[in-house]
């Protein structure tokens, strides 16, 4: 073997034997570390130059120390009971004794070119900290400290600055070189007397075997080889994505505003809102990010200002036509009537006052037994003024006011009343609080009989579900969760002329059953007064006479009697006179004088009473039998 090729096995050699300490095949490198240095034996003793001889005997030992390391690793990891590179082991066979490093495979081709003459030159991987890897030409078999093979511990840890060079590029003195690199160990190099202390460097040891215990040593630098693979990962953290952030970010959902507790949307969402969102549930110390699996945020919903709104969205839907017809026919929203419009019927004021407008006004105290009457009947002769105390009752309490008659349930709507009368309740409790008159009651809720009409029946029975329902929310004593919620409160007044035709279950239904009579003296006097306030009159009215003259007379009969009187002069100008229609209205001027006691007598004539006496008695009777005032 020549001295080239000699020095090339040498060095092929030395990088096998750290390859496989590095990999933890401390047997296998200690075995090729014997093989080097009897490489080197025989090689010094082929040469004659004493001084070249000495400067490999240097190196002798220095590989020798270096292998001794080896060694003591190998006896550390067995003392622990371990095989060192056991994966390794597991899946090579010991016939492969090649580095898994595919370009120290590549390193291992024979470094002697093909034809090579006696001077051979061959490409060595030299390493030094901070400069990357560089195939360098080695010409002079003395530069073998060059090679990155041979020093101590690590080629890579000889700081540039030992190496010295010739003119002729040559390191001078490479043995020197290595000694001081022996000398000076690695700032890594721990203590040898502890066998642990020289795995925490990054030799022979691999990072990966004593992880807790370098955690431990003060930080070293550390120059990553290209040809070592990292260790092993610690187990799970880093095997996890990295984030589990959608690739698309995603659209944030608005969230409901805070304060109705949203979940929010959404989120809603969550842009304006979903920001505060994120940022309370930063201050939270809570990550921010989309939760699909639990239902969107409710979004608030808009309180649609009308019943047909709220039902339909769109204005749309099957019982549209019923819902326009109630909202144009039957709601009212402000029936401007007042007490003092209305003559008379003190007791029925008082009685309505207590049991309609007091539970609308302190619906929280009107509960439990106190709770309102479920519904209020006014019967009396026609033209009484019940419609006008229930509009009255409507204009105090602020409600709603559903002036509900036969006719608006029956004609077209007829096999649709009961749904309309469902509606008609859904609606009021809507428009809450509500009043919902239903005049002439006694012709929807009538005494039930054989004779009646299926859709009647169905008629009636929704009426008396729907009564019940709208006293049961106020009739329930208020607990811990409801004592603040509002109370839907809906009244129901019906008003009839003739109780006694009244179904029992309507009359059990109207808790109280105020008797509306015709006006007394008094009563007459005033109606006068009401109906003819912005009227001119002649002092020559004698009033007594009249209230006398108008016994028997309900309100509405005054009211006629009145508007007579009104029309009186006009009608006593024109008598006789043969006129057209246009010649009557110029003389509208002279029409407009006082009206005097001529006038009222002659109306007087006209006008008579409405109510037949002999219902007076029946009315008497009935409020005996089933009045409660
Ligand atoms: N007590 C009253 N005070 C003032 N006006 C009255 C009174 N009673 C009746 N009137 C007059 O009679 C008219 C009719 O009254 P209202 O409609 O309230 O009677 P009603 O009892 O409801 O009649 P019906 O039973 O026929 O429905 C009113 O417009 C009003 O002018």
């Amino acid at each position: 073997m020549n001295s080239n090729s000699d020095i090339g096995d040498i060095v092929n050699l030395i990088k096998v034997c750290r390859e496989k300490a590095l990999l933890g095949l401390y047997r296998d490198s200690v075995r090729k570390f014997e093989i080097a240095l009897k490489t080197i034996r025989h090689h010094w003793n082929t040469l004659s130059d004493e001084y070249t001889i000495n400067r490999w005997k240097s190196t002798e030992k220095s590989i020798k120390e270096e292998m001794e390391q080896v060694k003591l690793l190998q006896s550390s990891v067995e003392e622990m009971g371990g095989n060192s590179a056991p994966s390794l082991k597991k899946h090579r066979s010991e016939k492969d004794e090649r580095p898994i490093n595919s370009s120290s495979s590549k390193r291992q081709q024979p470094l002697l070119k093909k034809g090579g003459s006696q001077r051979k030159n061959f490409d060595v991987d030299v390493r030094v900290p901070g400069q990357n890897s560089k195939k360098e030409r080695i010409d002079n078999p003395a530069d073998l400290s060059r090679f990155g093979g041979l020093q101590p511990f690590e080629h890579h840890a000889i700081p540039q600055e030992y190496i010295k060079y010739d003119e002729r590029g040559n390191i001078i003195n490479p043995t020197d070189v290595v000694n001081q690199d022996y000398q000076k160990p690695p700032s890594n190099y721990q203590n040898r007397s502890d066998p642990y202390s020289g795995f925490g460097a990054p030799d022979y040891s691999g990072r990966g075997g004593r992880q807790p215990y370098q955690q431990q040593m003060p930080q070293q630098p550390y120059y990553k080889d290209p040809d070592v693979w990292d260790p092993p990962s610690p187990p799970a953290r880093q095997n996890k994505p990295k984030s589990r952030q959608p690739a698309v970010k995603r659209k944030v959902r608005p969230t409901r505003p805070t304060g109705s507790g949203s979940r929010p949307a959404t989120s809603g969402s969550r842009p304006a809102a979903s920001s505060a969102k994120g940022n309370s549930s930063k201050a939270d110390g809570k990550r921010d990010y989309d939760k699909p699996w639990l239902p969107p945020p409710k979004k608030e919903k808009k309180k649609a200002d009308t019943f047909l709104e709220h039902v339909y969205p769109d204005g749309e839907g099957p019982d549209a036509d019923l819902i326009k017809m109630l909202e144009r026919d039957v709601v009212s929203k402000n029936p401007n009537v007042h007490f003092d419009d209305i003559a008379e019927l003190d007791d029925a004021k008082r009685v309505l006052q207590e049991a309609v407008v007091l539970p609308l006004l302190m619906p929280d105290y009107f509960r439990g037994i106190r709770r309102p009457w479920k519904g209020v009947c006014l019967f009396g002769p026609p033209g009484t003024g019940k419609t006008m105390l229930a509009k009255a009752v409507a204009t105090m309490g602020k409600t709603t006011f559903f002036n509900v008659s036969a006719s608006s349930l029956a004609s077209k709507w007829r096999g649709e009343t009961e749904k309309l009368v469902r509606i008609l309740f859904e609606m009021a409790r809507f428009y809450a609080p509500s009043t919902v008159f239903i005049d002439e009651v006694d012709s929807v809720a009538s005494k039930r009989g054989g004779g009646d009409h299926e859709s009647s029946k169905k008629m009636k029975t929704e009426f008396f579900i729907q009564m019940d329902g709208v006293s049961s929310e106020a009739a329930s004593e208020p607990t811990e969760e409801t004592k603040d919620d509002p109370i839907k409160n809906v009244m129901v007044l019906a008003a009839t002329n003739r109780p006694w035709d009244l179904d029992e279950a309507m009359i059990r239904r109207l808790e109280k059953r105020i008797y509306i009579p015709l006006p007394e003296e008094e009563g007459r006097k005033v109606l006068f007064e009401i109906n003819l306030k912005n009227t001119q009159l002649d002092n020559d009215i004698d009033w007594d006479a009249l209230v006398e003259k108008t016994k028997g007379y309900s309100g509405a009969d005054i009211n006629n009697l009145c508007r007579e009187a009104a029309l009186m002069p006009m009608r006593r100008k024109i008598l006789g006179k043969r006129m057209d229609m246009q010649e009557i209205a110029d003389m509208k001027s002279e029409f407009e004088v006082p009206l005097c006691m001529e006038d009222f007598v002659d109306a007087l004539k006209n006008v008579k009473t409405s109510v037949g006496t002999q219902f007076l008695k029946e009315y008497k009777d009935w409020m005996a039998e089933f009045g409660s005032v």
